[in-house]
């Protein structure tokens, strides 16, 4: 009986242009985390856990990461989501209030509601490896 296939790094979606151009395309989803850092850093919630974070190291990968999720032409090649939150004990409250910022960075940028929630529900089950208290 042969092994099961191991998981993926970032959960495998479908090619649709049509998100990814609500999205600004590849162009758009790397503007989009560049201010999501920035605005989850000055968020009076969250913003402490990334006090000692290399911020431009961390918009690169989640620009990587958001681009695979969203079926963009990117190769996300960080750690998994267990291996890079292990250590920062976030809650479910971290995790809805980082919810609530990405919300409000999406919107900053016009992304269509419809699309957001999309990129939000193909994010939603990595809470299970990143939620650790
Ligand atoms: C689905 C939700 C999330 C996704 C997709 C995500 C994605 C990522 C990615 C791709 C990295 C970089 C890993 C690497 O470079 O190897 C990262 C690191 C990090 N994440 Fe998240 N994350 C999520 C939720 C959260 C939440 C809720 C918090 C805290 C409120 C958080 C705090 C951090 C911090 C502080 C780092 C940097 C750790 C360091 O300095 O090395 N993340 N995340």
């Amino acid at each position: 009986q042969p092994a099961p296939a191991a998981e993926p790094l970032v959960p495998v979606f479908a090619p649709d242009p049509a998100l990814l151009a609500d999205f600004g395309g590849v162009e758009g989803v790397r503007k989009l985390s560049s201010l999501f850092v920035d605005n989850m850093r000055a968020d009076p919630r969250i913003g402490h856990y990334f006090e000692k974070t290399k911020l431009s190291e961390l918009k690169k990968q989640l620009g990587d990461q958001l681009c695979q999720v969203l079926a963009g032409p990117c190769v996300y090649e960080g750690d998994t989501m267990k291996a890079s939150h292990a250590d920062l004990k976030i809650s479910k409250a971290d995790s809805l209030a980082q919810v609530e910022v990405l919300q409000a960075t999406m919107d900053s940028l016009g992304i269509p509601f419809g699309s957001q929630n999309r990129l939000l529900a193909r994010l939603a089950p990595m809470y299970r490896q990143i939620i650790t208290r």
